[in-house]
Formats: structure tokens, C-alpha cells, sequence
């Protein structure tokens, strides 16, 4: 939450009231107790002191670069860093409002705050090199309570001497926000573009000579600054708007004498104002307990209090969602919605005319003043994604997923095939067909075991047992009893296809010749392996003749049976043994892997 901040400007005078003063923020009047009565200040007469206090009081002698430096430098500060700002002026007709806002031309020093915003702005845009910043303006004003544009590039082009102002429709937006239909804005890409706008659509306000002031502003003139921002390397925008705003000044008819076509402007002008005073009040009853904003008839003082907006801050939130505001009576009041009571770091300029004729249109207006400070507005920074960066950035993030969807489509399936694989024991059938592969292997009727289908670990480690087995075994031993070939197979080896029953295996014979011998039957198959003790009580299986598996003693001798139709079966056994090393460090390798995809 963050009040509205409510400034004083005294316009300078060579007249001016003696009985006020300033004391620090606050201004101290003392006034005829009936101003309505009393036409003249008349001596002995009895005196009401009324004491309003501002942020900040700007005596006569304030020059316009006081102003802004105290009024604007801070929402400027805000606007920037992509917070909503407005900085109205309010006051009496001819107390200085368009000089305060837009300046006098008699003198460079004299600009207002619309120029010299321009060129704070764009001096500190020339630091951020490293974003991309575009800066529009909008210039409309509400004359007779219709909007126009002043800016209007039809207008500019226009040959006809009369120059016509499309009219703008203010409507209510989502949320309430105030939405300006037809209001043009300009690219500024540059502050002397931005300057060039600003004097063509001043030169381009209603202006009339009244009898207080020879160019009377007629119409509300709001002067808009809009700022898109977005770093390079950001996908967030920031966005923000400075309304600076030049109220119609409010005037009595019945003292000033107006008539005709100045009348009904003036009748425009004060509805107008009393539509935002309406506004303002409804807002400020809502943000401050009933009796807080007083006049206190103690004594002879009347002091407007400046309310505590903090303690009623959460409050006011709360009630304003519930509470009707009248926004919609005027298109000035939608317009400024957000700028009173909404997302905005307003600033109120109440200008007075310090003379005694003025007094009660001093106090109207400090009173109006003291009820907008009441006025508790909830500044937000205004980021939003942009949505072209957006949609780029999501048609990236759906290639870039389509590509590791594939990726991992392909994973999956490598994965999983291998992964069920591995988590399916070995059923007896595989193990069988483990053993015929091997088999084939060895007899040299299959290249490869891993083309055959042995291609998970667990058939690998089947593989390997058989080998082990048979190779403890004296696979192909020769032996003398052709009975006795049987032991020459493992228990565990079964050398048996699928499918068929029977299988013939090499052996010996007593002449030392390898001849194929009888079918072996799953009974001898299964029979379990035999040890015998031997010399030395060392292990011996039994009838085998193999050098590699007898004891080093008969190692010399039973080398002697050993026939062509062996040694190429050890040559075998030697490259199978290297066939198996490799094929387990291929399996490490791949359950490395597949560790690796599953679980890192
Ligand atoms: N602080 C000031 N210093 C010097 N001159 C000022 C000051 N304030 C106002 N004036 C002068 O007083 C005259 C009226 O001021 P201005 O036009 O700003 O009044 P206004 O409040 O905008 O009136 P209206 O509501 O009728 O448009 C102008 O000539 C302006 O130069």
C-alpha cells in the first residue's frame, strides 16, 4: 500500500493573504468564521484557523525545477522500473496548473513536468543499452465530458482548415481499468519526437480567455508516457504508464460573471470535478474510519487530520472489493481509476491563489486534497511474459522434448527388453538349450553363441557353468570302457538339442581313435560326476587321461594318447575360454551401462 502524496503550491502574488502560514508541511490559515457572509476582511471579526497538512508545501517563490525534483523525480524513479505513475495538479482556475504541468513558454527554466519527465526519462533510458525499450505517448483531453485525441495523425494530415478531433469512448475494461477506444498512441523514438508530440498536442488543447484568466485551460488534459521494457535476455517485459494530468480549473460562475458557451463549459468543468470529488470521497470514507478525517470545532481551530493509512490499509483493501465507487459518472474518473485507488504512485499538486478572494477556493481545495491523502493505492511492478518470446521458447522446449522423447523411446526399449530379460531366471528349458549351445559351439556347428540367442548375463553365466563343468570334466576323454565315456559328461552338461531325444558323442577307443559312439540317453546325462582318490590323495576324475587335469606325475604319459582329434578340442577349449572372458567383460560393460540409464 502506498498513500497518494498530496503537495501545495502557492502561486506567487504580489497580494497575497497575510494571515497564512507554513509551518514545515503544513499550511495555517485564519479565515472569517463565515466566509459566505463576509465580502471583505473586517476588522475584529472572529476567526477560524484551518491547518491541512501536505507532503510538501511549495511556497511562491518554488521554481518549477523545485517541483519536479520534490513531485516527480520519485515516480519517475518507478515508472522505470515498470511501476504506474500519475501526477495531477488541482486547483482554482488560474492558480497555476498548466503552468505547473506543461509549463511556460517565456522561459526554458519555466518548462513544466511533462518536459522535463521527457528528458529524465530518456536521459536514464540511455544507460540500459542492454535492453530493448520502446516509449509511446498519447495525448487526450475531455472537454464537455466527451474525449478527444490530440494527437490524432488524421488531423495532422487533414486540409481543412477547421481541424477535426476524433472522439475517444472511455469504457470499463476487465477489472474495472478504464479503456481509452480510439486514443492513438505515438513512437517516440527519440525525446525530440517525444517533445514534438508534447507541443503538438498542448497547441492543440481547448483554451479560452475568461475573465480571471486569459487562457483558461477548458478540458482535462491527460499527457500518458508508456514504457515497454525487456532485457535481451529475459523473457519478462515490463510495462508502465505516467499519466501527467492537467485538471480544468474549477470556477464560480456567479463571481467570475461568465455566460453563454463559458458557462456551460464552466457547468461541464465543475460537474466534472465533482464527479472525481464523489469518487474521492467514496474512496477516502472507505480507507479512513468514519470521524478520523474531522473538523474539530474545538476552540476556535479546524484542523483536517492527516489520517494514519497504514493501520486502515489491509482495511481498505478489503472494503474496497465490496464497496461501490462511483468511477463510471465521467470518463475523467475512469480514465484516472487506476491512478486513484489502484495500481499507481499518484501525486496530487493542490494549486492555490493565496488572495482573500480565493480563501474559500483555497480551502475547497485543500480540503479535496486532504481527503485524496487518505487515498491508499496497492504499486505493483508491472512484469509480464511476452507472449512472442513465449510461444518461441515453448516451440524450442517441444522440439528439444520430441528429440529426448525419441531418445528415450529407444532407451526404453533397450532398457526394458534387457532389463525383463535379466529379471527372468532361467527356466529349465533355457538351460537346456544353454547346454546345446555350448555344445554346438564346441563342435564348431554354431560361429557364435551370442547370434544363437545368448545374449543375457544369466545365459552367459549358464554358458560359462557348462564350460567350467566340462572342461573339470575331461570333456572328451579318451577312455578304455566305452561304458565309462558316460562320466566323460558332466551332470550338468546336456548335450542334447531341442527337439531331439539323443545326441552322439566323439570318444575313444581302446586303439587311441576317436569314433563316434553310442546315444546317450538323459539317464546317463544326469548321472553324477565320480571322483576316485588317487596317488598322492590327490583328487582324480575318474578316467580321464587329460594333462591339464591329471596330476603332474602322470602328466608326461597320458600326453602320449593324446590324439590330433584332442588337441583340436583343447585349441577349442583355449578359444572358447578366451571367447567367454570376452563375452563377460562385454556383459560387465553392458550392465554398466544399462546401471548407468536406469539409475544416473
Ligand atoms: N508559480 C507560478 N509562477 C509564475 N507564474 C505562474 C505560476 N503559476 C501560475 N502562473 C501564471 O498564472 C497564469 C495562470 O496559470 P495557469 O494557466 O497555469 O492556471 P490554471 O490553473 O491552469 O488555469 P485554468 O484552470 O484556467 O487553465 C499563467 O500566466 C501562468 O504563467
Amino acid at each position: 500500500m502506498s498513500k497518494i502524496k498530496t503537495y501545495c503550491r502557492i502561486k506567487p502574488s504580489p497580494h497575497l493573504y497575510e494571515e497564512y502560514e507554513t509551518s514545515g508541511d503544513t499550511l495555517q490559515l485564519r479565515v472569517p468564521e463565515s466566509l459566505k457572509d463576509c465580502l471583505s476582511l473586517c476588522q475584529g471579526q472572529a476567526r477560524v484557523s484551518y491547518g491541512f497538512h501536505f507532503d510538501h508545501i511549495f511556497k511562491p517563490q518554488a521554481s518549477q525545477s523545485d517541483v519536479f525534483d520534490v513531485v516527480a523525480k520519485e515516480i519517475i524513479e518507478g515508472f522505470l522500473t515498470g511501476h504506474n505513475g500519475t501526477i495531477f495538479a488541482y486547483g482554482q482556475t488560474g492558480t497555476g496548473k498548466t503552468y505547473t504541468i506543461e509549463g511556460s513558454a517565456r522561459q526554458y527554466s519555466e518548462r513544466g513536468l511533462e518536459s522535463r519527465a521527457l528528458s529524465m526519462i530518456y536521459g536514464a533510458l540511455q544507460s540500459r543499452k542492454d535492453e530493448d525499450i520502446a516509449i509511446h505517448i498519447s495525448y487526450m483531453e475531455i472537454y464537455q465530458e466527451i474525449g478527444y485525441d490530440l494527437l490524432n495523425p488524421a488531423a495532422k494530415n487533414s486540409q481543412s482548415l477547421v481541424t477535426v478531433f476524433p472522439k475517444l469512448t472511455v469504457l470499463e475494461g476487465p477489472g474495472g481499468a478504464g479503456i481509452i477506444r480510439n486514443l492513438s498512441q505515438h513512437l517516440a523514438a527519440s525525446e525530440d519526437v517525444a517533445h514534438f508530440l508534447l507541443l503538438q498536442g498542448q497547441a492543440n488543447r481547448h483554451v479560452a480567455a475568461t475573465t480571471v484568466h486569459d487562457r483558461s485551460s477548458r478540458s482535462h488534459a491527460v499527457f500518458t508516457i508508456y514504457l515497454s521494457a525487456r532485457k535481451q535476455d529475459s523473457d519478462v517485459s515490463v510495462r508502465s504508464k505516467l499519466h501527467l494530468v492537467d485538471l480544468a480549473g474549477s470556477e464560480r460562475a456567479s463571481k467570475t460573471g461568465i455566460e453563454g458557451h463559458q458557462l456551460s463549459e464552466a457547468k461541464s468543468i465543475n460537474l466534472s470535478l465533482h464527479h472525481l470529488e464523489t469518487v474521492i470521497i467514496a474512496l477516502q470514507s472507505e480507507t479512513a474510519p468514519s470521524g478520523q478525517l474531522q473538523c474539530s470545532s474545538a476552540g476556535t481551530t479546524r484542523s483536517f487530520s492527516e489520517v494514519s493509512l497504514r493501520s486502515y490499509a489491509s482495511a481498505a483493501d478489503g472494503m474496497r472489493r465490496n464497496k461501490h465507487i462511483p468511477y463510471r459518472n465521467s470518463q475523467l474518473t475512469l480514465v484516472l481509476r487506476d491512478s486513484l485507488g489502484g495500481n499507481c504512485m499518484t501525486a496530487m499538486i493542490a494549486t492555490i491563489a493565496l488572495q482573500f478572494e480565493n480563501l474559500g477556493e483555497t480551502i475547497s481545495t485543500c480540503r479535496f486534497a486532504s481527503r485524496v491523502a487518505c487515498i491508499a493505492n496497492t504499486v505493483k511492478r508491472n512484469e509480464e511474459l511476452d507472449e512472442r518470446i513465449i510461444i518461441r521458447r515453448l516451440r524450442k522446449r517441444v522440439a528439444d522434448l520430441e528429440t529426448e522423447v525419441s531418445c528415450l523411446r529407444i532407451n526404453q526399449d533397450e532398457l526394458g527388453s534387457t532389463v525383463d530379460e535379466m529379471s527372468i531366471k532361467l527356466t529349465d528349458e533355457d538351460k537346456i538349450y544353454c547346454g546345446h549351445i555350448i555344445n554346438d559351439y564346441l563342435r564348431g556347428l554354431i560361429a557364435d553363441p551370442v547370434t544363437e540367442g545368448i545374449t543375457s548375463p544369466y545365459k552367459f553365466r549358464e554358458c560359462l557353468k557348462i564350460l567350467k563343468k566340462m572342461v573339470n570334466d575331461g570333456y572328451g576323454r579318451v577312455t578304455n570302457n566305452a561304458s565309462r565315456s558316460v562320466t566323460n559328461v558332466s551332470s550338468g552338461a546336456i548335450f542334447r538339442k531341442q527337439g531331439r531325444d539323443t545326441d552322439i558323442l566323439w570318444v575313444h577307443a581302446d586303439d587311441h581313435k576317436p569314433q563316434r559312439t553310442q546315444a546317450w540317453t538323459d539317464e546317463t546325462i544326469t548321472r553324477p560326476i565320480r571322483r576316485s582318490q588317487s596317488f598322492n590323495n590327490k583328487p582324480k576324475i575318474e578316467g580321464t587321461s587329460d594333462p591339464e587335469i591329471l596330476p603332474d606325475s602322470e602328466r608326461s604319459q597320458s600326453q602320449r594318447y593324446k590324439s590330433p582329434f584332442e588337441h583340436k578340442r583343447d585349441r577349442e577349449i583355449k578359444t572358447l575360454n578366451a571367447k567367454v572372458e570376452k563375452m563377460q567383460r562385454d556383459r560387465m560393460e553392458k550392465e554398466q551401462q544399462l546401471i548407468e540409464v536406469k539409475y544416473i
